[in-house]
């Protein structure tokens, strides 16, 4: 096929023919560049001036053209060359955004088969006025060549229907082919990336640049990541990113994510493509981003990047990710007496829209801070779900649904023991149908159980607030009392403070450290003093 020795036309069980790679192709090698031999206009016009139209371009082919042309895939009837030559375009028409011109066959281009997970991509380059397929990740020898024929990801079952009806065939690619389960999975995460894109909003005055929007674009490039590489709304995204960044001032992360999304229009689109023409000097130069300095919060200069950092802390800084700080850098450490962050099982909220508990943020209730219901267990009973009776901070008893998918079946029998105390992330009371009020739980994350009563965990916070808290850069240890600004720390759970190895042993054999400080290396229970770590869980 017209010399290259990349790619040969071969039959392709169940597709026809389409293209084959006869060499090993590395990721962003351009396949094919390629001029169109008929092309069709923008505006729509009638079936007889189309057919005249389109004649007399495939009169003026050469005799290899031609033929070339006439035996493309056809998925229309016809009595004449006319309306075989209209069938051809409208089953294999690529589009062409030029003047006037909407749409063209290429005629190797036009070989090209679909896949849901497509290896390739498809683009129309103005400034060379040619199609390119670009290979989106290294294609071995043998392996098919193939493009995306939708526009949009959307999900399993509207994209079968959309080849159905537009292409006259069933894909059987190997995102379509996933068992179920995998496929529901596929399919929750492309929604939630549409989503993403309305929450992020386009395009310079309907973006909001804030930190919220960084973290709906981190979600989104790693939502894509999942999906497998080279997926073609990343550079999208990343230049998203890298306008939010400069947009505040921050050129270092701003010229780096511009990077980014230039890198993948170039593997995808090539060098001379309008995207890479258009957005490599905002990677060289993100200063001349026209939002650049709209607010200055974030400032940095382009060469303000972190050196010698492994490669998750670099994407941490990248992406303005918080990092929960280790339990013994913080200075406070969080009081479980307190009641804001503590409420008893009557001060909990009942609903997400209790202001004293949520905000409403683009739309949705957020919640205002961490809150955790404690409770120790007293009973515990399955019938439909796991239900644990505890009793919480005052004393009183309340209850605590399993509304989780496995239906408490994912705690093992050995943390359900009564006598043992349970933190609930973000509580809420609820009234159910039948019985007293209770707390109804349902993301696995939100809950953990510690192996101590309720009465001896607030003995043990009392000693943690008297002995791991930092004022005025002075702390007391825990064998004398004394306080001093030099203290050395507990180098097992490095939350106490002793004066020597004296005060210690003091701490170690009378004060009680010997059992509290094997609690304290508890993670879960570390995470709680540490105010629960992020929204994400506790
Ligand atoms: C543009 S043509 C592609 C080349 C075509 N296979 C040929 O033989 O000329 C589009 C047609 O190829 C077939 N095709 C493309 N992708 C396919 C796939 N993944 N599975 C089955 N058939 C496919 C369908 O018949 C579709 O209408």
């Amino acid at each position: 096929m017209n010399g290259s020795s990349m790619y040969a036309l071969r039959d392709v069980p169940g597709k026809g023919k389409g293209l084959v790679a006869i060499e090993n192709i590395p990721k962003g090698t351009r396949i094919l560049s390629e001029q169109p031999v008929i092309t069709t206009p923008e505006r729509q016009r009638d079936n007889e001036w189309l057919k005249t139209h389109i004649s007399q371009q495939v009169d003026s082919l050469s005799e290899h053209q031609r033929q070339s042309f006439l035996s493309m895939h056809n998925l229309y009837p016809y009595q004449n060359v006319a309306e075989q030559s209209l069938g051809i375009i409208r089953t294999n028409s690529l589009p062409i955004e030029a003047d006037g011109i909407g749409g063209g066959v290429f005629l190797e281009a036009c070989r090209i088969n679909h896949a849901c997970d497509n290896n390739a991509q498809k683009n129309w380059n103005q400034s060379i006025k040619r199609h390119t397929v670009h290979a989106l990740r290294d294609i071995p020898k043998g392996e098919e060549i193939t493009i995306y024929y939708l526009g949009l990801d959307s999900s399993r079952a509207i994209r079968q229907k959309k080849l159905q009806d537009k292409f006259g065939f069933f894909c059987s690619c190997r995102l379509c082919s996933l068992p179920i389960e995998k496929s529901q999975e596929n399919d929750k995460r492309l929604e939630r990336i549409d989503e993403l894109d309305d929450l992020i909003g386009r395009d310079g005055m309907l973006m909001k640049f804030s930190l919220r929007t960084l973290r709906y674009v981190d979600e989104r490039v790693r939502l894509y990541n999942e999906q497998g590489p080279g997926n073609s709304g990343l550079p999208r995204a990343y230049l998203d990113a890298a306008q939010i960044t400069i947009a505040n001032g921050d050129l270092a992360r701003g010229r780096i994510f511009a990077e980014r999304a230039v890198e993948g229009w170039r593997t995808a689109c090539g060098s001379d493509s309008k995207e890479v023409m258009e957005h490599g000097s905002l990677a060289r130069n993100p200063a001349k981003l026209q939002l650049y300095g709209l607010s200055m919060k974030w400032k940095t200069s382009s060469d303000e990047v972190p050196q010698g950092l492994d490669q998750n802390d670099f994407e941490d800084w990248l992406w303005r990710r918080e990092k929960p700080k280790k339990l013994e850098q913080l200075e406070q450490l969080a009081d479980l007496r307190n009641r804001e962050i503590f409420p008893s099982f009557a001060a909990l909220p009942n609903s997400n829209s209790d202001l004293d508990f949520y905000k409403k943020v683009d739309g949705t209730y957020q919640p205002l801070r961490h809150w955790y219901f404690l409770g120790e267990i007293v009973d515990s009973i399955t019938l439909h779900h796991l239900e644990l009776e505890l009793t919480d901070i005052d004393d009183k008893k309340s209850s605590l649904h399993f509304y989780t998918d496995g239906r408490g079946s994912e705690l093992a029998p050995a943390q359900i023991q009564k006598g043992y105390t349970v933190a609930v992330l973000y509580a809420q009371c609820r009234v159910f149908t039948y019985g007293d009020p209770g707390i109804r739980h349902e993301d696995p994350q939100m809950l953990k159980i510690f192996p101590v009563s309720l009465k001896k965990l607030l003995e043990l916070n009392d000693q943690v607030q008297q002995f791991s808290t930092k004022v005025d850069g002075i702390r007391t240890c825990h064998g004398c009392s004394k306080k001093t600004a030099s203290l050395n720390r507990c180098g097992k759970c490095s939350l106490f403070w002793y004066c020597d190895s004296g005060c210690q042993r003091t701490g170690w054999n009378e004060r009680g450290h010997k059992a509290n400080c094997k609690l304290l290396k508890h993670p879960d229970l570390r995470g709680l003093f540490g105010r629960g770590g992020t929204r994400d869980g506790l």
